[in-house]
């Protein structure tokens, strides 16, 4: 998905496209929402993380630790894909291979969050994946592109937003001196001064449109700093009262 979206914003084609609900345009342009206090109950399935934030930022790299640090607590949706498995994987395990046939009807029955091509081949997030993870009793971590919100922050779901913001210009610099940047070729590379002033703009803009929906924002300066903020957010979202939409409480046929 990550190589989807990257080809989407360095192309004029998109290639990635995310679910939108019918109440997803109107939420994007109200300035207001009424919300109520939700205490999520032991027996209830844990509310759903996901996380955000401009390309680069580092989004990856905490959901990675997070899940590896805390296995049985914290998961991670199987995604579908059209592509050949390669030798070592099993479908079931590394992704859901499938037919471009099967793949289609699961976009027509909007059964993804998310969906993109990437090198010619369909990967996706299907809703029934991240029930899944959330049926099994772990966490379910996503990482999402910001026009996912609205399909993630729904009555079955009740994500809890987490926004990765970069920090100041100059601690960017200093703290990614040793970092590698994912391109869309395989190849890593160093960071350069053009990525710190994207991200940055990157910021801007997500911030600028979605900041009403985080519902909690990490900079992410030093990564170990980041890493346990992030382990607290995530037993504050499940543990204690937060501010939810009402519409969660009080579901409509929209949500
Ligand atoms: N706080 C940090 N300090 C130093 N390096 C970091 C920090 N956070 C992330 N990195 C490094 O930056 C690089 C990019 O991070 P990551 O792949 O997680 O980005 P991303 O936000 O998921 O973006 P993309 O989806 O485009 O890859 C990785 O090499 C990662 O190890």
């Amino acid at each position: 998905m990550r190589l989807c979206r990257r080809r989407s914003h360095s192309t004029t084609q998109p290639s990635c496209h995310t679910r939108c609900p019918s109440s997803c345009a109107s939420a994007l342009n109200s300035p207001y929402e009424e919300v109520v206090r939700y205490q999520r109950h032991p027996q209830d399935a844990q509310r759903l993380i996901a996380l955000l934030g401009p390309y680069g930022v580092g989004v990856n790299e905490l959901r990675r630790r997070l899940i590896e640090m805390n296995p049985n607590i914290f998961q991670g949706p199987i995604p579908y894909t059209t592509r050949a498995p390669k030798g070592y994987e099993e479908s079931g395990r590394e992704y859901y291979f499938t037919s471009r046939e099967i793949f289609d009807n699961m976009v027509y029955n909007n059964r993804f969050l998310e969906y993109g091509e990437y090198k010619g081949n369909l990967y996706g997030t299907s809703i029934e994946a991240v029930r899944d993870v959330l049926n099994s009793g772990k966490i379910c971590v996503i990482d999402i592109e910001p026009n996912a919100i609205q399909a993630v922050r729904t009555h079955e779901l009740r994500a809890y937003v987490v926004y990765v913001k970069p920090p100041p210009l100059e601690q960017l610099r200093e703290t990614r001196q040793d970092s590698y940047l994912i391109t869309n070729y395989y190849v890593n590379r160093p960071f350069k001064e053009e990525d710190f002033q994207e991200m940055e703009e990157a910021a801007r803009k997500i911030e600028s449109h979605f900041w009403q929906f985080f519902d909690h924002v990490i900079v992410n300066d030093n990564l170990e700093d980041s890493c346990v903020q992030l382990l607290t957010a995530m037993r504050k979202a499940q543990d204690e009262p937060q501010w939810v939409p009402a519409s969660w409480i009080r579901p409509t046929i929209e949500s």
